[in-house]
This record gives structure tokens, sequence and C-alpha cells, in this order.
């Protein structure tokens, strides 16, 4: 059974490590040339709670010829179609696509390459960083979330939560995994852009009563737009959610600061913030917050030139 994880960054080489340190068939994909050049000369590095390093397959998507059993999108938000066109020849009648990106509505993309049957949705919070091209911080623990979108999917993707448990990656499978990508989702849009716009740990912006309740309004209006479209959530256990891993992240510049501020690369923003701020209004739901922050950080972007 091959495997391909489908955008090799941080969190791609994390799973590509755990499937194939437990002697699964798994080839990494990836655009970034430094970083598929050191991992072919020097293998993957591992780096963190563990000291590793180990021999892995990668190259470009358009190099791979072997049809997939599976592929596990782990792209940023914004290069998912792309990567989508790059591999629809490894995609055949059997072929599972698993999407575990932060973020809202990457199935209404996927369903455009891969049909519904065909199709896995989850979240993971498992966490990664990369010290460099070719190596990655691996440290903590997570878990992952599955649901097969289509019912005749469901054995399946059973069977993907089993070859994920076997490489250590726990993972369960959902019958109803949104309402826990929408809490991941709240987490990120309390935090993630709020803390690139003011240059801030996830912690310091809590740490104020105007940033703590910044996080609350956003994550009403999550919450709203989520209930109006049909997702069950709670919003005080969801606010405790949030609270409770502002304090566990309290020292973590997120991702999208690393992305911003530190690497002057573009944001998730589109499919975090600007996901609520583009349902609010068409489900009748007022979304300040979320349209001011996405509006932001697209300024920033402009003014550091980020294309
Ligand atoms: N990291 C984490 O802890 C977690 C991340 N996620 C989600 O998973 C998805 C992937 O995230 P993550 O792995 O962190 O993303 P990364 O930024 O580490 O990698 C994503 C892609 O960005 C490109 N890239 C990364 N660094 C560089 C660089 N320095 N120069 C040039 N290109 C680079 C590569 O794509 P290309 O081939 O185009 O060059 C790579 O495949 C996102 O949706 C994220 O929100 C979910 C849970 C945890
Ligand atoms: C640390 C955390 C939870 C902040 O939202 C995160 O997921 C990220 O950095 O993207």
């Amino acid at each position: 059974m091959v495997t391909y994880i489908a955008g090799s960054g941080a969190i791609g080489c994390r799973f590509g490590y755990s499937l194939a340190k437990n002697g699964k068939d798994v080839v990494l994909l990836d655009n970034w040339d430094v970083h598929i050049k050191a991992i072919q000369e020097n293998g993957l590095k591992i780096v963190g709670d563990v000291e590793d390093t180990i021999q892995i397959p990668i190259m470009y998507p358009t190099e791979a010829t072997r049809e997939a059993d599976l592929i596990i999108l782990f792209t940023k938000s914004m290069q998912l179609e792309n990567m989508l066109q790059e591999i629809t020849h490894l995609i055949g009648e059997g072929t599972k696509v698993m999407c575990l990106l932060n973020g809202l509505g990457h199935e209404d993309i996927i369903r455009k390459y891969v049909p519904e049957k065909n199709i896995i949705i989850g979240v993971t919070i498992w966490t990664a960083g990369l010290a460099g091209p070719g190596t990655a911080i691996l440290k903590g623990k997570g878990s992952v979330n599955i649901q097969s979108l289509d019912e005749s999917g469901v054995e399946k993707a059973k069977e993907i939560v089993q070859l994920l448990n076997e490489s250590g990656l726990n993972a369960t499978y959902d019958e109803n995994v949104f309402p826990s990508i929408w809490r991941k989702a709240c987490v990120n849009g309390a935090s993630n852009a709020t803390c690139a716009l003011l240059d801030c740990t996830v912690g310091e912006f809590f740490g104020s009563e105007n940033g703590f309740n910044i996080a609350r309004a956003i994550t009403h209006e999550f919450v709203q737009v989520g209930l109006a479209s049909g997702i069950a959530l709670d919003e005080a256990e969801i606010m405790a959610y949030v609270e409770e891993a502002s304090i566990k992240a309290a020292h973590h510049y997120p991702s999208m600061h690393q992305d911003l501020v530190k690497n002057h690369r573009p944001t998730e923003v589109d499919y975090i913030n600007g996901v609520i701020a583009r349902k609010g209004p068409q489900l009748g739901i007022k979304t300040p917050y979320c349209q001011m922050i996405t509006d932001l950080v697209h300024a920033k972007e402009a003014v550091l030139a980020i294309r």
C-alpha cells in the first residue's frame, strides 16, 4: 500500500516520518527544491523529543508515478488546489484522499478532483516545525480524527485509522468530525491572525483584557456561522477550549506569525477568519471582527509585498 504525503513541510514530515519509521511504504511530495535536495542527499533529520535521521523518498509531485492507495494532503491551504492538479495522475478509482489541513471548506476544493466516496476529512492536533530544509522539529503528543465524506468509504477509512495507529499517530474514526474541525478553526481564528498582526505570542495576546475580548468576539462569530451552517457547536465549550489552547500555546508564535512576520510568506487567513467573513453575510450574520482581521492581514501582506 503506497501512501503519498502531498505537501511535505513541517507536519507532512511528521506524518511521513511516523509512517516510514513503522515500515510503511510512504513517499513525500513537495515543490520546495532545497528541502527536497536536503532530504534526498542527507535523509530527513528529526530533532526535538527524539534525534533521528531516516532515509525516505521525496520528489516533486509531477515525478511520482505509482498510483496511490492513500494521499494525505498537507499543503498550506492556498497551495491545495495547485497540488491537487499536480497529483491527478496518482489518483485512481480506489485512491483515498485525506485532508488534515487547518481551516475550513477544503472539501469543496477536493471535490473538484476526487469523487466524494474517496474523500476523507479530518483534523489533527499533532504539531511540527521546521529547523530548516530537511530538518523537522517534532515535540509533544497529538491525535487525529477523521471521517469519510461518503458512507461507502467508512470501512476503508477505518483501515486508514489502523494504519495511522500502527504508526503511533493516535487516530480515531469519528461519525461527525466537523465540530472538531470547527473547534480547531476557532483556536486558529482567535490566535493566528491576531498574533501575526500584533507581533506577539498567544500568551501575550490573551494576557490583556482587550486581547481576550477580541478572541471572545471572533469565537462568537465562528460559532454563529458554524451553527447556521448546521455544525453542532456549543459556544461555552468552544470558548473554554480556545482559552485552554491559549494557555498551552502561551509561549508560541502561531504559524501565521511565522509565515507573515518571520518569513514574509502568504498566510492561510482566507481559509480561517476569511471563511467566516464571507459566509456570515450570506447567512445574515454580522462578522465585523473576522472581516477586519482578514482585511488587516491582507493589508500587511501588501505592506510586506507578499504575493
Ligand atoms: N505545523 C503544524 O504544527 C500543523 C500544521 N497544520 C496545517 O497543515 C498544513 C501544512 O502546514 P505546515 O506543514 O506547518 O506548513 P509548512 O509551511 O511547514 O509547509 C507547507 C509548504 O510550504 C512550503 N514551504 C515551507 N517552508 C518553506 C520555505 N522556507 N521556503 C519555501 N517553501 C516553503 C512547502 O511547499 P512548496 O512545495 O510549495 O514549496 C511546504 O510543503 C497547514 O494547513 C497547517 O495549518 C495542521 C496541524 C499542525
Ligand atoms: C499554536 C496554535 C494552536 C495557535 O493557534 C496553532 O495551531 C498554530 O500555530 O497554527
